[in-house]
């Protein structure tokens, strides 16, 4: 038996998608192949052109290629969806889903076809109604379809209270659960920082302003860039999401899995804490909620709905 290295595609090259290239890349989680739309085949072949150049340098033996063709990700392990519009100062991340579902679905279709085997992780935005896209056109098992959202909530939410603690950002464990919106749901509860509670380290006032700065996380980084949204944390969210999977590190995330029943909810898909490992979703952790946070992630659970909604036409 001669054994292979892991083939992962990323669907994108814009911000997020080269980043994440270059970055699973560095980490040699596999070879990459890189696919965007035939206009951009060039820019896209150049940027995977470009990275491998890199690894001389940085010393990792991943292969990069760019691509508009299907063909070039075929029998991929991991497939990550970073296609589709960004969005600018002044809109919302539900502004979107109407071009994005068509992009999401179209992907989708060649992904099937190409990859039926894959682990599929998806990023565009709304994210929570793309996964529900990802996952009417793919038709995988629940399993294999995963979306990004929670990681990148909680490691914005954990640089906060960091800052604010002036510690390491290590130490810091904090989960934030529901839609990838701005009523998104922190757990504080659920917070510590190297096993103390955070109500007992920082006052009242300072973790609510915490908690409303994580939920704007994604609107701040937009206001200040200008002509885009966030690439960098988004990227490293989807490389760990990655290692977790095709390392089996069976690893306690929040992700977008498909809710039968879970905290009362029936076929959503929205944000919670899952086991991810070598069977992607391997299970949904379902945690005790106050009344309150029940309540605020029943609120998020009504946008995420409303948003499928439109999809669903
Ligand atoms: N879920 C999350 O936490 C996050 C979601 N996002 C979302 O990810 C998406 C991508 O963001 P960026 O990379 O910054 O945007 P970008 O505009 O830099 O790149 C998007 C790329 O998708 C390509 N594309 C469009 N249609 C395609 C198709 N049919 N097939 C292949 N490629 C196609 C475009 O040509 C472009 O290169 C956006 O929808 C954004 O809102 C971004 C950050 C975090
Ligand atoms: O804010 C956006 O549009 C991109 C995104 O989802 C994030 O950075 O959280």
């Amino acid at each position: 038996m001669t054994i292979r290295r892991n083939k992962i595609t990323v669907v994108g090259a814009g911000f997020t998608g080269a980043t994440t290239a270059l970055m699973l890349a560095q980490k040699e989680l596999g070879d990459v192949v890189l696919v965007d739309i035939p206009q951009l085949e060039n820019p896209t072949k150049g940027k995977a052109l470009d990275m491998l150049e890199a690894s001389p340098v940085q010393g990792f033996d991943s292969n990069i290629v760019g691509t508009s063709s299907y063909e070039d990700a075929a029998g991929s392990d991991i497939v990550i969806i970073t296609a589709g519009i960004a969005r600018k100062p002044g809109m919302s991340r539900d502004d979107l889903v109407s071009t994005n579902a068509g992009i999401v679905k179209s992907v989708c279709e060649q992904v099937k076809e190409k990859c039926p085997n894959a682990y599929v992780i998806i990023l565009s935005n709304p994210v929570d109604a793309m996964t529900y896209v990802a996952n009417e056109t793919l038709g995988f098992p629940k399993n294999r379809v995963i979306g990004q959202s929670g990681v990148l909530d909680s490691a914005r939410y954990r640089t906060f209270i960091a800052q604010e603690l002036n510690v390491s950002v290590e130490d810091v464990v904090g989960v934030v659960l529901g839609g990838h919106g701005d009523d998104m749901v922190p757990l504080v509860r659920y917070t510590s920082v190297g096993g103390v509670p955070i109500e007992k380290l920082i006052p009242k006032e300072r973790i609510d302003a915490i908690v409303q700065r994580t939920r704007t996380g994604g609107g701040e980084i937009v206001g200040l860039l200008g002509n885009g949204s966030a690439y960098y944390a988004p990227a490293a969210s989807l490389v760990q999401m990655t290692e977790a999977i095709l390392k089996d590190k069976k690893r306690i995330l929040p992700t977008i899995a498909l809710l039968q029943g879970e905290y009362g909810y029936e076929n959503l898909f929205m944000g919670v804490l899952t086991v991810l490992g070598g069977d992607g979703i391997e299970k949904i952790i379902e945690i005790e909620l106050t009344p309150e946070e029940k309540a605020a992630l029943d609120k998020s659970a009504e946008s995420v709905r409303n948003v499928i909604k439109i999809v669903q036409g």
